[in-house]
């Protein structure tokens, strides 16, 4: 219940009266006023009538100068009480009577007073007879008497008014109250009773709403605005349940804070990803977790925001001092009138890693660690323009495997990538401060040496003793699989900046001269000529070329006789050749390799084994073969042996041609035995059981770990030409043949001396025991129709002269 002075009606009661009063008053004094002012007149007229009634007596009194008759009109004047003193003269002045009193007390003798002082305090009438003065009459007024009707009347005029104001007031008041302050406070209270109740579900209803009045119509428009109310509620309930299922079913660390950082509300994921407890998390602000928070700058982009989101990444802070990277959306929303900061973070540490990784592989190799082609492609063109500026030189050195295709192949990829990892740690632990080893692919490598020499045979000599280090250190065992390997690896070396190559440029130089190396001979390093470039592109056109081959027919085998100690003729060595149309007679130890790196090799080999099965099989049936003739010589490449399916694919064309195994002998070469020596093993093994004979190809020259020979169903050894060559100069040569012939006849295989030329040469082995020879000195290798007309004339080839003649085929 309001205080009575806060009420509505005392406030309308207390204003109406109050103007009422100040209206009554105005009214009341303007009367009192206007009766003064009358009241004045009729004063002096009733003093002035008074004296005029006493005049004449008064003058006959002068005249004769009767004092008691001046006496007596004195005292007749004294009963009208109006004055209270009067005095009677004669016209010298003396005075004839006088009359005094003391002025009366009234109730309201102040107001006399102060009336009286408009009027004249005193009164003389000059006596006269016959046209001259005889005497005065003074009087002076009482005023408290002469006034005394109009103050009363006054008072009573005020007093009734007063009173007729507080009726009226008191009568406005119960009405107010009754008729708007009552209701309004019933109506009050019933919506004070809604306010307090909890429940926003269901209807209202207010009796005032039946009024026709100003109440009814605020009832009505009330009732009508609490259903609008409600709605609003329902639907503010809906989405504040929505926000806070959003925000705390989030699986996005949110938090809610004031402009000044505050922390108001947060989710489980915020308190996962900080490590803090709800209530540690509400108790703090956000600048302990975001170092990057700033009140002042968030209050200036909530100015201008305009609800827009900013996102932006930034570093939160856990609990265990920890910093965790994450990616903060951040938006202004108005709650309860107030801005708040909403926050919903990211945890990117995943991210950014995934990032790294990227960028680390767009950059890195994944297998080795080392830079890839793009950040070698950056670092060599850098390293040319300092060069340029300083005028220095740089070198790359272009590193490829040799054969890792067969590697890889035969002891399968998981093997392969260890001994690329195994590969480039030797290849950087050769590296000094500045230099980069990175990986292009495969089993390519490429050294950048950014800062050689000044002068260019100190830069060649520097890059020189590198490549040899490195070739020194890849020969060295790789243990891989607790199998041991061997690998070389060719080296084509470019320097720079000799012209104005690009970094692509420099790096097809060092391919080329890489390739030239290989060429060479493997195992060995080379230096970029200008005129390698013609050889590399010559290259190209071959490897194209050489896939249209087989198709075009464009290939021949030729066979080389093999013979004994008596000239007789014992075996034949099948030799491919290409003859091609744009490119001419391509020797096999050029279009080999290439056929090896591009898989090339496997048709091919199996069109050779197949040709060559043919023909031995036409031999034997049509043409006929000396009884001395044991086996045909087929080569193997590395990679064609180490492929799964070579043993069935021999089988298969061993059946297709009908050919008896035991004629045919797999020469192969000494590295392909250390690559897998079990798998290799198990393929010869099955081989062997059909009959095939085994020859070690090339041999002495290999990284060939002699223990494993014993494994292998081998039948004979192939001593290199290059040691018959140098037999009759280098006493080295003619040593390691000497140990290879006791160690086969230990072992007892066969060995053959392949490249025999002169005379001298087959009698230096035959003195040393090796009894079996192939070479120019008996026979080049002959196309087959040549060989057919020999076989017709003589299977002996002569012993004391070279066969110079070459038979072999040529094209028209
Ligand atoms: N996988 C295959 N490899 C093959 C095949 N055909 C040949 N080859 C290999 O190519 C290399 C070069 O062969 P080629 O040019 O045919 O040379 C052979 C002979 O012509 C040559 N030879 C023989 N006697 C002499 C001689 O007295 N002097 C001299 N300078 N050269 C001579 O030697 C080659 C035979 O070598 P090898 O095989 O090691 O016995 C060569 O490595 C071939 O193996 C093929 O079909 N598949």
């Amino acid at each position: 219940m309001l205080a009575l002075r806060k009420r509505l009606s005392y406030k309308q009661t207390k204003w109406a009266l109050l103007l009422l009063l100040i209206m009554a008053v105005s009214v009341s004094m303007y009367h009192i006023y206007s009766d003064w002012q009358e009241e004045k007149n009729n004063i002096h007229e009733r003093v002035i009538g008074t004296l005029e009634m006493v005049q004449n007596a008064a003058t006959e009194s002068a005249y004769t100068l009767d004092n008691n008759l001046a006496g007596k009109v004195l005292a007749g004047l004294a009963r009208s009480n109006i004055f209270y003193r009067m005095h009677l003269s004669d016209d010298l002045g003396n005075q004839m009577a006088l009359y005094l009193r003391p002025l009366t007390e009234k109730r309201f003798s102040w107001i006399s007073n102060y009336l009286s002082t408009e009027l004249s305090p005193n009164y003389q009438l000059d006596l006269i007879r016959e046209n001259s003065i005889v005497g005065h009459l003074k009087v002076e007024v009482d005023y408290a008497v002469v006034t005394e009707t109009f103050i009363n009347r006054s008072i009573r005029l005020v007093s009734t008014t007063l009173f007729a104001i507080l009726v009226v007031g008191a009568a406005m008041l119960t009405l107010i109250y009754i008729q708007t302050s009552r209701p309004i406070s019933q109506f009050i209270e019933r919506l004070s009773l809604l306010a307090k109740s909890k429940s926003t579900q269901g209807g209202v209803y207010f009796p005032e709403s039946a009024r026709d009045d100003e109440l009814g119509v605020l009832a009505q428009t009330f009732t009508a605005l609490w259903h609008q109310r409600q709605n609003i509620q329902v639907e503010l309930e809906k989405r504040e349940a929505y926000f806070r299922a959003v925000i705390h079913q989030s699986r996005e660390c949110m938090l809610l804070t004031t402009q000044d950082g505050q922390i108001l509300d947060c989710n489980n994921a915020a308190r996962e990803l900080l490590g803090y407890s709800e209530s540690d998390l509400l108790s703090m602000n956000l600048k302990a977790i975001d170092d990057t928070f700033d009140r002042a700058e968030l209050i200036e982009w909530a100015k201008n925001s305009l609800g827009e989101v900013s996102t932006f990444e930034t570093h939160y802070r856990r609990q265990d001092s920890t910093r965790v990277p994450v990616e903060v959306c951040a938006s202004i929303i108005n709650l309860d009138e107030m801005p708040r900061y909403l926050v919903s973070v990211r945890d990117i540490t995943q991210r950014i890693k995934d990032q790294e990784q990227v960028k680390y592989l767009a950059y890195y190799d994944a297998l080795t660690n080392l830079p890839n082609r793009r950040l070698l492609h950056d670092r060599l063109e850098n390293a040319i323009e300092v060069c340029r500026e300083h005028g220095h030189i740089g070198g790359v050195l272009f590193i490829d495997l040799d054969r890792f295709k067969t590697i890889n192949d035969s002891m399968g990829h998981h093997a392969g990538d260890q001994l690329l990892v195994e590969v480039s740690k030797r290849i950087t632990s050769l590296l000094a401060q500045g230099d980069s080893a990175s990986r292009l692919g495969g089993d390519e490598f490429v050294l950048l040496l950014p800062d050689l020499s000044n002068h260019l045979e100190e830069a060649q000599t520097e890059v020189s003793h590198l490549a040899e280090r490195l070739l020194e250190t890849l020969s060295q065992a790789f243990i891989i699989q607790d199998v041991e390997l061997y690998v070389s690896a060719s080296i084509g070396i470019s320097l720079f900046p000799l012209d104005q190559s690009d970094g692509m440029r420099i790096l097809q130089q060092a391919d080329t001269a890489m390739y030239r190396a290989k060429e060479n001979g493997r195992s060995g390093f080379h230096f970029y000529r200008n005129e390698m470039q013609q050889y590399a592109t010559d290259r190209l056109k071959m490897e194209k070329a050489l896939h249209h081959a087989l198709e075009r027919n464009e290939l021949r085998l030729v066979y080389q006789p093999q013979v004994n100690s008596k000239g007789e003729l014992i075996g034949l060595e099948a030799l491919v050749r290409w003859f091609s149309p744009e490119l001419g007679m391509i020797p096999p130890n050029r279009f080999i390799p290439i056929a090896e790196e591009t898989g090339l090799i496997v048709p091919l080999g199996e069109w050779v084994l197949t040709e060559a099965c043919q023909q031995l099989r036409a031999w034997q049936q049509v043409t006929g073969l000396p009884e001395t003739f044991k086996c045909l010589a087929i080569n193997i490449s590395p990679y064609q042996f180490s492929r799964e399916d070579f043993v069935d694919q021999v089988l298969k064309v061993f059946e297709q041609t009908q050919v008896d195994p035991s004629y045919i002998d797999l020469e192969i070469t000494e590295n392909m035995l250390v690559e897998n020596i079990k798998s290799v093993a198990a393929k010869m093994q099955r081989l062997r059981q059909h009959g095939v004979h085994f020859s070690i190809d090339d041999f002495g020259t290999g990284y060939s770990s002699l223990r494993y020979l014993k494994y292998l169903p081998l039948s004979q050894l192939k001593i290199d030409q290059s040691f018959v060559r140098d037999i009759s100069d280098d006493p080295n040569s003619y040593e390691i043949i000497h140990t290879i012939i006791s160690m086969a006849k230990h072992m007892k295989l066969s060995v053959i001396a392949e490249g025999v030329e002169t005379l001298f040469e087959k009698e230096v082995l035959t003195s040393i025991g090796c009894t079996r020879y192939q070479g120019y000195h008996f026979s080049k290798p002959l196309e087959k129709q040549a060989l057919n007309l020999q076989l017709l004339q003589s299977s002996h080839f002569p012993l004391e002269e070279a066969h110079t003649a070459s038979l072999e085929y040529q094209p028209e």
